[in-house]
């Protein structure tokens, strides 16, 4: 019985690997042997090595040309028409659920993850409203409001040659703070002196869990099912993640017992928008819960990442940084009173650091996978069969050399040449078509508020021991936890207030 157990077991892997090397529609693609036959081949990167397979898909790309195989029925490209056949043109094609579910297991019923298009036009139709451009400057005070506690804690605790501020942790406590405060009218309240809520050190940690909870969603499942109590005494690093999902619960169930509640809320929430849609099924408790912590997650991190990679070059490059100051002293006379978003974005050099600070950040470094639908699809010049999955990560786009030249520089000035129009088609910090970023008029404005305050009221000097000086994409400097790591992230700044 073993034996034959055995031996149907190798036939059947037999049989497997000579339909994914010889017969599977993808097998005339270029790519690693192992990469054909096994998903695992990403995963051990993503998983083992920490993140690395943006680092293994640039040498690939070297080795193998402009598509690769990457999987057993998965495409990358690195060449720009593919990723406009995809993402800009591509409205057929459709996020892939294995990835979205998996990466997203604790939120699945959150925007990000919904993977049918249709339901995301009903989704993206509810929340559109609340992160329109008009909405952004209706709220810009709450968004200013969070900028200025930052700038008074930096005052108050860092003015000082004896201490110093991790700008990394300083910008993803003030954009948590403005994410909940916009989508909720309660703020998370991450802004302490310390910058080290432990909701900042948590989801830095579970960030780094993504490839995990991926390709084991099941363990999610798992641990949103058994009590709360439970679950932190078993892992006290998701002591954050439970204490806000019950945050949010409790405020979702107030508004449910009560609904005129809504209307004694401080300004405009996202539960504005969600509970009692006009013409859609009312939204579950739990999809709102997902729907929460989809926002927050996708509207924290990015934003403190941009900042993070933008200051960072802006100090290295004491040019940038000077050219960036006489800018908004020039535009902004007297500091004490607010500058707003209409005016800060009418400034071109602001205006250019803010676009490279995107381009050099990528946003998401992993590529977002889409499936092929019906019918063969043409991508980048090659007939794609259906059913196929394919990407390919912006950092290809963002470092392609015929179009940013010389790339691995960190550049404003690019983007004050008379003629930046191609440049602008390939610039996708936040993706493009269908599914392009919904809170890009709120990233913008916390960018322009953010750098425009930071780079007015404080003279900032890098603490040049702790930085590495590695900023090309070759070097193993960055991490793809969907989101990108960087590895010299945690620089921290000397800051003295500017007169
Ligand atoms: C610099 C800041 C930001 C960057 C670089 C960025 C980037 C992106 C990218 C690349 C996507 C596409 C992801 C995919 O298809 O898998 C995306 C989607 C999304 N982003 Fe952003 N984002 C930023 C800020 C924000 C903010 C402030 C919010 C707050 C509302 C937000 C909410 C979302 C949501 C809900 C989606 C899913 C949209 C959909 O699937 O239809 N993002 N973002």
């Amino acid at each position: 019985m073993y034996l034959l157990l055995c031996s149907f077991f190798s036939f059947y892997v037999g049989a497997v690997v000579l339909y994914r090397l010889l017969f599977h529609p993808l097998h005339t693609f270029p790519g690693p042997v192992i990469a054909a036959l096994t998903d695992w081949y990403e995963g051990y990167f993503n998983i083992v090595k920490g993140g690395a397979f943006i680092t293994e898909l640039e040498r690939l790309h070297k080795v193998y040309g402009p598509v690769i195989r990457i999987g057993p029925n998965i495409l990358h490209f690195n060449d720009r028409h593919a990723y406009h056949d995809m993402y800009t043109h591509g409205s057929t094609l459709v996020k892939e659920p294995g990835y979205y579910l998996g990466f997203m297991s604790h939120a699945p019923q959150g925007l990000l993850s919904i993977c049918d298009p249709q339901d995301a036009r009903d989704r993206r139709s509810l929340l559109g409203p609340m992160f329109s451009r008009r909405a952004v400057l209706a709220l810009e005070s709450t968004i200013q409001n969070k900028i200025d506690q930052l700038i008074s804690l930096i005052e108050e605790h860092y003015v000082s040659p004896h201490s110093s501020v991790k700008m990394s942790m300083a910008y993803r406590s003030v954009t948590t703070d403005i994410i909940t405060e916009y989508c909720f009218a309660e703020s998370a309240n991450t802004l302490t002196p310390n910058f080290d809520h432990p909701i900042q050190i948590g989801v830095r940690e579970l960030g780094k869990r993504v490839w995990i909870q991926r390709y084991f969603p099941f363990l999610n499942s798992l641990t949103s099912k058994a009590p709360p109590t439970l679950v932190q005494w078993l892992f006290p690093s998701f002591r954050s993640y439970v204490e806000t999902k019950t945050g949010y619960e409790k405020q979702i169930d107030g508004l449910i017992r009560n609904p005129d509640s809504l209307s004694s809320i401080d300004h405009e929430t996202i539960y504005h928008h969600l509970l009692n849609p006009e013409d859609q099924v009312a939204l579950s408790r739990t999809t709102l819960v997902h729907e929460a912590f989809t926002l927050v997650g996708a509207g924290s991190d990015t934003v403190g990442n941009a900042c993070t990679v933008g200051t960072f070059f802006a100090l290295k490059n004491q040019m940038i940084g000077r050219k960036l100051v006489e800018e908004l002293r020039e535009a902004w006379p007297d500091e004490d009173k607010p500058l707003s978003y209409v005016v800060l974005e009418k400034l071109p050099y602001l205006t250019a650091f803010i676009k490279e600070a995107l381009r050099f950040s990528v946003g998401v470094i992993h590529h977002i996978p889409r499936v092929v639908g019906g019918a063969p699809t043409e991508i980048g010049g090659h007939k794609i069969p259906p059913g196929t999955v394919v990407g390919m990560s912006s950092a290809f786009l963002h470092m392609n050399p015929d179009v940013f030249s010389d790339p691995y520089t960190f550049n404003p000035e690019r983007w004050l040449t008379q003629d930046t129009s191609t440049m602008m088609f390939d610039f996708a910090p936040f993706s493009k078509g269908p599914r392009i970023c919904i809170g890009l008029n709120l990233a913008w404005c916390e960018l322009y508020l953010i750098f425009g305050n930071i780079f007015r009221k404080f003279n900032m000097t890098l603490l040049e021991a702790e930085v590495n000086e590695r900023t090309d994409f070759h070097q193993s400097f960055k991490s793809d936890y969907i989101s990108p790591y960087w590895h010299w992230e945690d620089y921290r700044v000397f800051v003295e207030k500017r007169i």
